[in-house]
């Protein structure tokens, strides 16, 4: 899908920050339309999205060396607002004919800024006089300023932290407003966004949502499409745009694996046939799954036989189907600026994520990919205007080999029905207990290990559940959630109680990293 019917974009340039995709999240809080692109391809980008406004992010590099990255002078000359952050400040002063040095005091962390005069960046924020926290992280400074410009604000060691050139509407921080520790940072970008690049706040999910399914239509005609649905968020809510857009031309399958949640083949399939007459096939793949599973104990062949056999099943559905040219993914943008970003080179694999990734190529689709731009929370908002129960909008993420890696070892029918039973009740004290949203992914895990207990005077021999609950904001790192004791004894007694097979309860109290969230 093409992204060129936004009128009011702003463009991002990266240079390679840590912290980004922040600065588009709150470009976007304030309502604004905005895409990031990789310095390299900013000069296309520039021409092609005739952006309203421009930022330019932080960067590892240092703006002093030569060859580092540059944004295309053009972004100086359009006569739009551009405002550049920390890196972004070095470099808009290098090539406007200021200068940068090294070696001066550097600042990490809390830093603070004394508002040295009034600026449309601090209107209605900070005034002329007053002190603020910012949070700063450079080594480098801007040491002279580009004709045009005045100091606006200062820190100890960064004498131009904040600098405007009014006349031209270019401004630049050294701090960086776009993080949570610079606690009046998102009010500075909605400054930005809203009064001097002028966008007035109309990037709503409605109007998402409506852009969505007529680039859908214009992209698929009257073809087929299929798509993966695992009830999951992402997938839940592409389905739901596809098929509003072209309603029955859509099929979507769901893959029962037996490795699933208590009820939850039937709960997605009783959802999604009876809120929305959706074209669903349910596949019992469960046999299949389980038997190519069976003695299977390391970790990445489970996961590959699963990834494996999901596109076997994949291709005879289509098959039957009469074929598909089209295969609907609830990429997110994240997924995206990953896989673009220039910072991301080759890093070892710690496990193979399961998709359905490898089926485009081998049956010769193209992809409808309508979340492609959005981040998880405005998906979530997006699914309740598209009338997704809350249920369903706010449940955690279940991962594409599901039960199988909550099994450590080999898988057997037997241990996956005592994990269901015990991950329901996990799942209902949590909710219970009001903590559901709270905790940002939640479960029971069965070990392969048997223990020892007494229960009504017998001897009982039987497995050890463990309960795994992080917080966290993309997965990608993640703290144990701090359950109240008393929360943990009273799940465990009820495991223990409910379920038969498990006579232990442990809980894990890992972080990630070391730990990944998963336990295989
Ligand atoms: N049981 C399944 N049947 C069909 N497709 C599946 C199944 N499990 C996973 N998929 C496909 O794999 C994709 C990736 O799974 P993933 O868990 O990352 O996303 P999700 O399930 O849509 O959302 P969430 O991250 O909230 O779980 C899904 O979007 C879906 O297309
Ligand atoms: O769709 C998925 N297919 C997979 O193969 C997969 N493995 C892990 N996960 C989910 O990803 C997040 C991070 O998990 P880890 O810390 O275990 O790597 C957590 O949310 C995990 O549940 C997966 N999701
Ligand atoms: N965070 C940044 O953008 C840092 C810019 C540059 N690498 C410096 O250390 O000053
Ligand atoms: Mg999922």
């Amino acid at each position: 899908m093409t992204t060129n019917h936004h009128s009011d974009t702003i463009l991002i340039i990266d240079f390679g920050s840590q912290v980004t995709q922040l600065i588009a999240r709150r470009v976007r809080e304030a309502g604004a339309y905005c895409e990031i692109v990789p310095f390299q391809s900013a000069a296309e980008a520039f021409a092609r999205i005739k952006p309203r406004g421009v930022i330019l992010s932080g960067s590892p590099h240092s703006a002093i060396d030569i060859g580092s990255p540059r944004a295309p002078q053009e972004v100086f000359e359009a006569g739009i607002p551009v405002l550049g952050i920390c890196y972004g400040e070095q470099t808009m002063c290098a090539q406007l004919g200021g200068q940068v040095e090294a070696g001066h005091e550097r600042e990490f962390g809390r830093a603070f800024l004394e508002i040295e005069a009034d600026c449309a960046l601090f209107d209605d924020v900070w005034a002329r006089g007053t002190r603020h926290q910012v949070w700063m992280s450079h080594g480098d400074r801007v040491t002279a300023l580009p004709e045009g410009f005045k100091v606006v604000g200062t820190s100890r060691g960064a004498p131009f932290a904040a600098i405007a050139d009014e006349k031209r509407r270019f401004y630049a921080v050294q701090f960086h407003p776009e993080v949570v520790h610079t606690p009046d940072g998102a009010r500075l970008l909605a400054n930005f966004v809203r009064n001097i690049v002028g966008v007035k706040g109309e990037w709503t999910m409605s109007a998402y949502r409506q852009q969505a399914v007529e680039a859908i239509r214009k992209q698929v005609g009257d073809k087929k499409v299929i798509c993966a649905l695992s009830g999951g968020v992402d997938s839940s809510v592409a389905a739901l745009l596809v098929h509003e857009a072209v309603g029955e031309q859509l099929t979507c399958i769901l893959v029962d694996h037996g490795l699933m949640r208590k009820n939850e083949a039937a709960d997605v399939v009783a959802m999604f046939r009876q809120h929305y007459n959706l074209p669903l096939i349910l596949v019992d793949a469960s046999d299949r799954f389980i038997s190519a599973l069976e003695g299977e104990t390391d970790p990445e062949t489970k996961r590959k036989t699963i990834g494996r056999l999901f596109i076997e099943v994949f291709e005879e559905e289509a098959k039957k189907l009469g074929g598909a040219d089209f295969l609907a993914q609830g990429t997110l943008y994240p997924d995206v600026i990953e896989s673009v970003s220039f910072t991301g080179g080759p890093s070892v694999t710690i496990k193979s994520h399961h998709n359905v990734g490898g089926l485009p190529e081998r049956m010769n689709m193209q992809l409808v990919e309508p979340l492609r731009e959005l981040f998880k929370d405005e998906v979530r908002v997006l699914g309740k205007e598209l009338g997704l129960p809350e249920s369903f909008i706010g449940r955690h993420p279940f991962p594409g080999p599901g039960l199988a890696i909550r099994c450590p070892g080999g898988v057997t029918r037997e241990k996956l029905e005592i994990l269901r039973e015990a991950d329901a009740v996990y799942l209902d004290e949590i909710r219970k207990a009001g903590l559901y949203d709270a905790i940002w992914q939640a479960f029971a895990v069965l070990l392969p290990v048997q223990t020892v207990g007494v229960m009504g005077d017998g001897r009982t021999y039987e497995y050890v559940c463990a309960l795994r609950a992080v917080t966290s904001v993309d997965g990608m790192t993640a703290d144990f959630y701090h359950y109240d004791m008393s929360f943990l004894g009273n799940a465990a007694t009820r495991i223990i109680n409910e379920v038969r097979g498990i006579n232990r309860v442990v809980y894990d109290v890992t972080s990630k990293p070391p730990g990944t969230i998963e336990w295989e």
